[in-house]
Formats: structure tokens, sequence, C-alpha cells
């Protein structure tokens, strides 16, 4: 394929990933757009861009495809802008928004002849935000979502994923309705149930000051995700708000039927829901998860490369560091995107993340 000017707009956690893999494998020129001037510069001075643009409009006119990686609101209100430019060539827009219904309904009100619009949504991520947590790997083997408009020919879509194959992920096409309540659903209200447990726990802190102490596997599984980026996520439940509001309704409804299953001792009853949740949760192939509750974890990112938990293991064992547990984390089927060691003691923890990052590994231990 031709060499293509790539613009990506918006330069954070999500179009920094992006920019990194087309820059990785392959050798399409990537000019970056962020209206934060500190983010182009680590950009640029990384070579995760090619060229810095401080103009959105200026670099649009250059592009063959344009990449809006922004919050929603922003992606919706940058597409909009390109309306009004006078393109002498046909550009392909895309975007990464968590949400496509508002955005597809600003694009179909374009009215710009050159414009083929692709909607797009890579299904990773993380709970952090900005360029400098940016990853060539982070959509390796990820879902991602493409919502063609009919402006756009199956030429089009062929060149943007001929683009994108640098991300490693595999592509499926979705209509916005469907794709937003499917993340809606698998996505979206998770997070906001995330977040509604840590505010319990928080308000049964009040009672029992000890109560975050017992905080083990399960509570931290499963409110990871509510350490994510707030003003993100307001800006995902706004855009999906009458799928999120239905949601909660049923959701309401389901806990109304939990608790009196509790309050009438239904033990059977009771049995049979969680059975039919757990079989549900295993066929959803998400590699075992380890039954021991982790104290004294480390969280380390590698890449998606043959070898690579062995190379951590032995790094630890050379260390004379045992592990007590070792757990795939952010899977998406099939890829290693990040690694939960479990020591046994704080020392043993400090230690491990020390020789890891001398090893190059990107580490973190949770507070
Ligand atoms: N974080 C995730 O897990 C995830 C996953 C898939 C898709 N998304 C979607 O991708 C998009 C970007 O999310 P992110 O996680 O990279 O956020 P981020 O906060 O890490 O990065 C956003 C970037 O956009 C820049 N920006 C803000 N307004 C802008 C504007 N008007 N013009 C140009 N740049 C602007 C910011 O300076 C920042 O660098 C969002 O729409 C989000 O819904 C996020
Ligand atoms: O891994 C995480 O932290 C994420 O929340 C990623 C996640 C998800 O829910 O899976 C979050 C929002 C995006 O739109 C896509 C992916």
């Amino acid at each position: 394929m031709e060499k293509q000017q790539v613009l990506i707009a918006g330069l954070g956690l999500i179009g920094g990933s992006i920019a990194k893999a087309i820059k990785k494998e392959s050798e399409h020129y990537i000019i970056g757009f962020d209206i934060s001037e500190s983010t182009l510069h680590f950009a640029l001075n990384h070579g995760i861009i090619d060229e810095a643009s401080p103009n959105f409009d200026k670099a649009a006119l250059k592009a063959d495809i344009i990449i809006i990686s922004a919050p929603i609101s922003e992606t919706i209100q940058l597409i909009s802008q390109l309306d009004s430019l006078p393109f002498t060539k046909e550009v392909i827009v895309s975007d990464t928004a968590s949400v496509k219904g508002s955005v597809l309904i600003a694009a179909n009100d374009l009215t710009n002849k050159s414009i083929r619009f692709i909607g797009g949504h890579p299904m990773a991520g993380s709970h952090k935000k900005g360029i400098e947590a940016a990853k060539a790997h982070l959509f390796e083997n990820a879902i991602y979502v493409l919502s063609p408009l009919d402006n756009a020919t199956e030429e089009n879509v062929a060149t943007l994923r001929e683009v994108l194959s640098a991300t490693k992920s595999n592509f499926v096409v979705l209509q916005s309705d469907e794709h937003d309540e499917m993340t809606g659903v698998i996505s979206h209200f998770p997070h906001l149930i995330a977040s509604s447990l840590v505010h319990q726990a928080r308000k049964w802190e009040k009672k029992h000051a000890f109560l975050p102490k017992l905080a083990a596997g399960g509570f931290r599984d499963i409110t990871r995700i509510a350490s994510s980026n707030p003003v993100m996520w307001q800006d995902i439940f706004y855009h999906n708000q009458s799928k999120m509001s239905a949601m909660l309704a049923d959701w309401i409804i389901e806990m109304e039927y939990l608790k009196k299953l509790l309050e009438d001792n239904e033990r059977e009853e009771v049995i049979t829901y969680l059975n039919s949740a757990k079989n549900y949760r295993d066929g959803l192939n998400e590699g075992e998860r380890g039954a021991i509750p982790a104290f004294y974890d480390v969280y380390v990112d590698i890449p998606d490369q043959p070898g690579a938990i062995a190379e951590v293991a032995l790094i630890l064992a050379n260390a004379s560091l045992s592990i007590k547990n070792i757990e795939i984390l952010e899977v998406r089927e099939g890829i290693t995107g990040a690694l939960r060691l479990s020591f046994y003691t704080k020392e043993a923890q400090v230690a491990g993340q020390k020789v890891l990052k001398q090893r190059g590994f990107e580490t973190m231990i949770q507070s």
C-alpha cells in the first residue's frame, strides 16, 4: 500500500497507542495534533509521531486519513469542524470514541463531499490516561469495532483496516445502536457499578475503620476500573445516557429479586443463581483466575511475545524471589497484556518490582 499521511488528533492513551503501533509496524507518516502542547512535544520527542501540528485544520488538509482520539464531546466538535475545510482529495475520517451513536449523528450531518466517515472503537484500554501510558501493543488481539457511514466505500474501509492492522486487533463491523447497547452492558454499566461498590465500602468504613484492610482479591478485582479517568467516564455515560438509564432500571429489578431471595432464605434458588452466573462467566474464555487472595502485588506490563511471562518468572527466580500467584489481567482472548504477581511479603514485593524495573519492565504497586 502507498505511504499514507495519517493525522491523529488527540494523542492520549488511545491515540498515542495507535500512533506507536503504526510507527512501529509501518512506513506511514504520522502527523500529531493535540490541544496539550506538552503532549505534542512528548510525542515528537519520543518519536511517536513524525510531525507535530499545532493547527488541526492545516493538518487535516494534508492528511489522507484522520483518526480523532479525543474525549467524545471534543471528538464531535472536531468532526463538525472538518465540514468547512476545502479538501482537495478524498479523506477517510475515523474516531475511537467509546460511544458511537452521537459521533455518527455528528458525522452524518456533514455535507462536505470529500469526507468518508468510518466510526471506530478499539475495545481495549486501561485505567490510565495520557500519552505516557500509551503502548504499541495495547490493542493486540482486541476487538476493533468499525461503523462505516454510507459515504464510505468498501475500499475506504479496507484502506483504514490496512493502516490500523498495525494494532494487531481483530476488526468487526457493527451498527452504532447495537455497539452502544453491547458496550453499555459489557463496559459502561460495569464501570458504574464498580464505582458504586467503592462508594458503598467507603460508607461502611465510617462504622468499621479496619474495613479497607480486608479488601483482598475479590474487591480489588471488581473495582479496578473504578480507578479510571472520571472525566472520560462521565462523557461516556452522558453520550450513552438512554441505554445506561434502561440498564440501571433493569439492574434495580435484578437487585430487588436478589434481596427477596436472601430475605426469604431461598438457599437453593441462590445456588442456582450463582451457578448460572458462574457457568456463564467461566465460558467467557478469560483464562483461569488464581484463587489465592493477592496482598503483595506487583503489576507488570508485558508485550504479546512468546516467552514474555517466562522471562519475568526467570528474572524473579534469579533474584531468589518466590511468587505466590501469577495472574494475567486486562485480558483479551489469547493476549498477555498485564501480569499481577503476588508475593508472600512486602519485602519480596518491593524487591520484585526493583529487579523487574532494572530489566526494563514497566511495573506498578497499587497503594
Ligand atoms: N481509555 C480507554 O480505556 C479507552 C478505550 C477505547 C476508547 N476510548 C476512547 O478514546 C478516546 C480517547 O480516550 P483516551 O483514553 O485516550 O483519553 P486521554 O485522556 O488519555 O487522551 C485524550 C487526549 O485528547 C486530547 N484532547 C482533548 N481535547 C482535545 C481537542 N479538542 N483536540 C485535540 N486533542 C484533544 C487531550 O489533551 C489528551 O491528550 C475517548 O473518546 C474514549 O472514549 C478510551
Ligand atoms: O481495561 C480497562 O481498564 C477498560 O476499562 C477498557 C474498556 C473496557 O471496558 O473494556 C473501557 C472503555 C473503552 O471504551 C474500551 C475498553
